[in-house]
């Protein structure tokens, strides 16, 4: 079984973060692991408090998975600060591991943050340059290239510039653009496109985590990027179409509808499988 890694934040509601990342992985066959950053008390509506993980014990959770455990992919999530960001990179300069994809998270779907805004130029210098795949949305892209984005043509310019500041490939995500769900992957010498209709809900907690953790198992499972990305958005998309009114908010996304929708997996009472 390949292994998959989640360097990320816990949402307790279980729709973003460390969850979703977990869920995802399971959903992918592959085997997941998580090394908390920080602890989010959060849900569909709000984010009420963060506490972060001593850069230490963050230090120690990587040392104590990569020690024992060949790690096939990693994933990183939120990393809320400069001192976080320090303790991952320290990381992954020392155990290299291949198909890192970075989710730069920044603010969670309601509008609260994740990291602080003081820590951008350290995600670009001390994180980005160890990413394989960098797969900031439109308002990181923004942040991170410094230009607005209104247009298809301004998503592959942030790319550009992101991909020169040192990762290996940048996906621009358009889950909050008007119009179909255009991605943009930008490889250094091609451009990409992964395109969905939009769907019409209010339930995106966690899009961004399940797609990054999507990518990272076919990445894991052998495929190549183009390959890992396009069977990542096939699967965030039904996870999306089939998502769960859960919360009062953004309700989470539907990480198992391809293994449930056939009913095998759902016991309802002994000797029946509905
Ligand atoms: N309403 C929607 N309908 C279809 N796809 C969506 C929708 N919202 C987001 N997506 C897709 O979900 C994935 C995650 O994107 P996005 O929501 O922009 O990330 P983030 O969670 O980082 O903000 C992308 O493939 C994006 O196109
Ligand atoms: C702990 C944690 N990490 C990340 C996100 C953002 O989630 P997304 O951008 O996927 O909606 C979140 N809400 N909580």
């Amino acid at each position: 079984m390949k292994k998959v890694l989640s360097i990320a934040g816990s949402d307790c509601s279980g729709g973003a973060g460390i969850q979703a990342d977990l869920k995802t992985f399971s959903a992918h066959g592959v085997f997941g692991m998580s090394v908390i950053v920080s602890v989010v008390a959060e849900n569909t509506s709000r984010v009420i408090a963060i506490q972060d993980i001593t850069p230490d014990m963050i230090e120690k959770q990587i040392d104590a998975v990569f020690e024992d455990i060949e790690v096939d992919a990693v994933k990183i999530g939120m990393l809320s600060t400069e001192p976080c960001m320090k303790a991952v990179a320290k990381k992954l300069e020392q155990y290299k591991p291949n198909n890192v994809v970075i989710d730069p998270v920044m603010y969670a779907k309601n509008g609260c943050p994740l990291m602080d805004p003081n820590s951008i130029d350290a995600l670009i210098q001390v994180i980005l340059p160890y990413a394989d795949l960098l797969t900031p949305n439109i308002p990181e892209a923004e942040k991170i290239s410094n230009i607005e984005i209104i247009n298809t043509e301004d998503m592959k310019t942030a790319a550009k510039l992101i991909y020169d500041m040192g990762c290996k490939n940048v996906l621009v995500k358009g889950g909050h653009a008007i119009g179909d769900a255009l991605d943009i992957l930008y490889s250094g010498k091609e451009f990409y496109y992964f395109e969905s209709q939009r769907i019409d809900t209010q339930n995106t907690h966690g899009t961004g985590c399940t797609f990054s953790s999507a990518i990272a198992s076919n990445l894991a499972l052998g495929m190549t990027m183009p390959a890992a990305v396009d069977q990542a958005k096939e699967y965030i998309t039904t996870a999306i179409k089939h998502s769960l009114n859960i919360g009062k908010g953004n309700g989470p996304t539907h990480h198992f509808y391809d293994l449930y929708k056939n009913g095998l997996h759902i016991k309802k009472s002994e000797g029946d499988l509905c």
